[in-house]
């Protein structure tokens, strides 16, 4: 079977992707492509199905129809779920693990270079490396979340509100992060009410409507 070049085809592609909750439509059908080195803000109001569409593509939730392309291929949703970094509402490290044990657990299973207390050092956590998870503030765990994120090897990052609960340092940091994801050949699909500023890269914005 000949496997196809990834680099002639976009990262990520929906075709007529749909969801539905009790047959009731959430979002979809949808179509769309994420090509490396791009952008892509999802927009909508509260209850648009933003959250929904993101743990669609993490593998999280089952689409009701339609197909996700991912690196040229079909994939169900077990690959997806192997194959994105899942940035969510929720930090999504563990509460009674410290700082640095949580990002050190992260850097084995992904063999990251960059070495876990630099990561910490990165997003503005030096000195918290002992701080159990669940004694930091919404800020600092979001933080801590950006710090995995960064020790993960996935060429797409999925950000779900990635600004929400930082202050405006936090916030250039997320740009920064993006901004050398996407400039390393990567891409990121990332939900927004559009309160704030876009990331400083390409990019390309799909509208939900509730
Ligand atoms: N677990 C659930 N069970 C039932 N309905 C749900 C569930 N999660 C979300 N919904 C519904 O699905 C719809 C889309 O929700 P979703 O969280 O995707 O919206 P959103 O665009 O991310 O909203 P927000 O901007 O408020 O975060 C909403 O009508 C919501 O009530």
């Amino acid at each position: 079977m000949n496997t196809p070049s990834s680099a002639s085809f976009p990262l990520l592609e929906c075709r007529g992707l749909c969801f539905s909750r009790n047959e009731e439509a959430i979002f979809g059908p949808l179509d769309f492509r994420l090509e490396p080195g791009l952008a892509l803000q999802v927009l909508g109001g509260n209850g648009a199905g933003k959250t929904t569409l993101l743990r669609v593509l993490a593998g999280l939730l089952s689409a009701s129809q339609g197909e996700v392309w991912f690196e040229g291929q079909a994939v169900d949703q077990a690959h997806l779920a192997r194959g994105c970094a899942f940035l969510g509402h929720l930090p999504g490290h563990k509460a009674d693990l410290t700082a640095l044990e949580n990002l050190a657990f992260t850097a084995a299973t992904h063999a990251s270079s960059l070495r876990p207390e630099a990561a910490l050092a990165e997003v503005g956590l030096a000195g918290f490396d002992d701080s159990l998870a669940r004694r930091l503030s919404a800020g600092q765990n979001k933080r801590l979340a950006l710090a995995r994120l960064r020790l993960s090897a996935a060429r797409l990052w999925l950000l779900d509100e990635p600004y929400a609960n930082l202050d405006l340092d936090g916030i250039a940091l997320v740009n920064r992060l993006i901004a050398a994801h996407v400039g390393g050949g990567g891409a990121v699909l990332l939900t927004t009410h559009g309160a704030y500023a876009a990331p400083p890269v390409p990019l390309q914005t799909l509208e939900l409507r509730a």
